[in-house]
């Protein structure tokens, strides 16, 4: 006869180290004496962990939540690439859930590094994120559409760039975010030019001509002038850009005039 420990036993074999969610202190102490790794991946290290991945959002989905994670954890050398990890999450209760899963350069999206390392607020870059994605998936009437976001640094980004056209977010205090700034957003994608978001995720401007200098700016053959516009200007200022190319359907962030994210939104 087995127990249901013997069964899931393999759950947490051979780890190379063990994640622990958002822990209360008391939950955490169980830990501290554990003979291997131990990360707290949260949004404050109230525990006082010693080895700590800040989690700049509350990931809804735990999938998301993990990956995350684990991807912090790989960017900051934590783990590596092929590592068992045990990740300790809360599903329905506390902490009553133990995901296992593989470290692996495949998890790897570049998502970590774009929420945790923009100038940003890490909700504002989720946000236009999440409209970035969603038009990639649909497209705007079901035909593909390129769009381009510039977030963060805004001032320094509208120095460096011109109005093609009337400014609709001109006189308004619009966020992104706002279910129907979305909307909005979506509608605007269809016209040219780049929207400049500010850190705090106001909408300054839409139909902005970007023209940083793009001089050592090293982006991957067979990408355009959207986003050479767009990586240009992440090396100009301290802005993050996010791309949605219309001719091969990708998401491809860019920051210090480096690609540092590229994903399919199908995907996502
Ligand atoms: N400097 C710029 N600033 C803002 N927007 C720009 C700039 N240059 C190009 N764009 C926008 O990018 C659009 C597409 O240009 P282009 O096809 O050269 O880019 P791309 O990088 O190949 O993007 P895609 O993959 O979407 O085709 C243009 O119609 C224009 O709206
Ligand atoms: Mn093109």
């Amino acid at each position: 006869m087995s127990t249901p420990a013997d069964l899931l036993d393999d759950l947490t074999a051979d780890l190379d180290a063990v994640f622990v969610f958002s822990p209360s202190s008391g939950f955490y102490e169980r830990f501290e004496d554990l003979d291997g790794e131990v990360v707290v991946i949260a949004p404050e290290n109230v525990v006082d962990a010693e080895v700590f991945v800040e989690l700049p959002l509350e990931f809804e989905n735990v999938r998301d939540r993990i990956k995350f994670g684990v991807e912090g954890a790989m960017d900051r050398g934590v783990v590596d690439d092929g590592d068992e990890v045990a990740c300790v999450v809360s599903v329905f209760d506390e902490h009553d859930s133990v995901v296992r899963v593989r470290a692996d350069e495949s998890m790897h999206s570049g998502v970590y590094d774009l929420f945790a390392n923009s100038r940003a607020d890490p909700g504002v870059i989720r946000d236009v994120f999440e409209v970035v994605i969603e038009l990639g998936k649909k497209g705007q009437k079901g035909k593909p559409v390129g769009a381009l976001f510039v977030i963060g640094d805004a001032g320094k980004v509208m120095n460096k760039s011109r109005p093609l056209s009337y400014n609709p977010f001109e006189k308004s205090h619009v966020h992104v975010g706002d279910p129907i700034v979305n909307v909005m957003l979506k509608e605007f994608s269809r016209l040219d030019g780049a929207f400049v978001i500010s850190d705090s995720g106001k909408i300054v401007s839409a139909y902005r001509y970007l023209e940083p200098g793009a001089e050592g700016v090293d982006i991957p053959k067979g990408l355009g002038t959207r986003h050479m516009a767009g990586a240009a200007v992440t090396r100009a200022t301290n802005a993050t850009a996010i791309v949605l190319s219309e001719s091969d359907g990708m998401v491809r962030a860019f920051k210090g005039g480096e690609l540092i994210l590229e994903i399919d939104p199908e995907d996502y």
